[in-house]
């Protein structure tokens, strides 16, 4: 199936300088597979961009949180696609939970930005995912796939698509999801993406699992057959995070 693993750290609205470099100091040191094995990408605020994209690893990637729907100009407040790739910054994560729940961003919003940061050249970080009604009211599937659906009718190529599944009430929580609840999702949506796109979108993308990893948890997750890796929100600013990078050698022996 060949998919790589790929780990992101979402570090939210998080950081001083002074933290930033810490934590770019124990990911330097940290002894994790090679990039055969895991894609690494670390997501810092906008404002942190230019020193993390200095001073990390070269093998590690570097994300920003979000980015404007479209061309830049008279946006206040707004960071352009443009300028993400001006600062050699390749990946971006767009329809964070956060964003849409706080901020408002709707399903076809969120598959604009995704359009166009794909044709801009940016690899997107696509992410999805219920609540704990949603959930509740047996929808789940429901909703992710009308998420999926709005990235679907607005983009043909996913070769720059990773979907993370971010279940909302698993997110900051500690309430992980298990490996079945997660396996389930996954599945179901790898289902999706071959009926609606094509087997072979659904066999190549990467369909990761968000929500209260740890360096505990990540193991039994990541022996799941359709979870291809994880986005990291608290434990990727811990030294934990490089055990969460480990548990890709799962997959390997699998
Ligand atoms: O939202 C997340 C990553 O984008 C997950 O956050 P936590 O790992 O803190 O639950």
């Amino acid at each position: 199936m060949g998919r790589k693993f790929f780990v992101g750290g979402n570090w939210k609205c998080n950081g001083t300088t002074e933290e930033v470099k810490k934590i770019v100091s124990t990911l330097n040191s940290g002894e994790v597979p090679s990039e055969d094995v895991v894609e690494v990408v670390v997501s810092p605020p906008f404002v942190f961009l230019p020193l993390v994209k200095t001073t990390l690893r070269p093998d590690f990637h570097v994300a920003a949180q979000n980015c404007w729907v479209k061309k830049g100009g008279a946006f206040t407040g707004e960071v352009s696609a443009e300028m993400l790739l001006n600062l050699d910054i390749h990946w971006v994560i767009l329809g964070h939970s956060e964003r849409r729940a706080i901020l408002g961003e709707s399903n076809e919003f969120v598959g604009d930005k995704v359009a166009y940061a794909l044709s801009q050249g940016l690899k997107v970080i696509a992410c999805i995912g219920e609540t704990l009604e949603q959930r509740e009211a047996g929808s789940t599937v429901e909703v992710v796939a009308a998420q999926t659906k709005a990235i679907a009718a607005r983009i043909s190529d996913w070769s720059n698509v990773v979907l993370a599944y971010e279940p909302v009430w698993a997110i900051g929580t500690g309430k992980v999801a298990t490996p079945a609840q997660a396996q389930e999702v996954h599945y179901e949506l790898r289902k999706w993406l071959k009926e609606n796109v094509s087997p072979q979108v659904a066999d190549s993308t990467r369909i990761i699992y968000g929500g209260s990893v740890n360096g505990a948890n990540s193991k039994e997750l990541a022996g799941q057959a359709d979870v291809d890796g994880f986005l990291v929100g608290g434990a990727s600013l811990k030294p934990e995070f490089i055990d969460i990078l480990k548990s890709a050698e799962v997959k390997k022996s699998t």
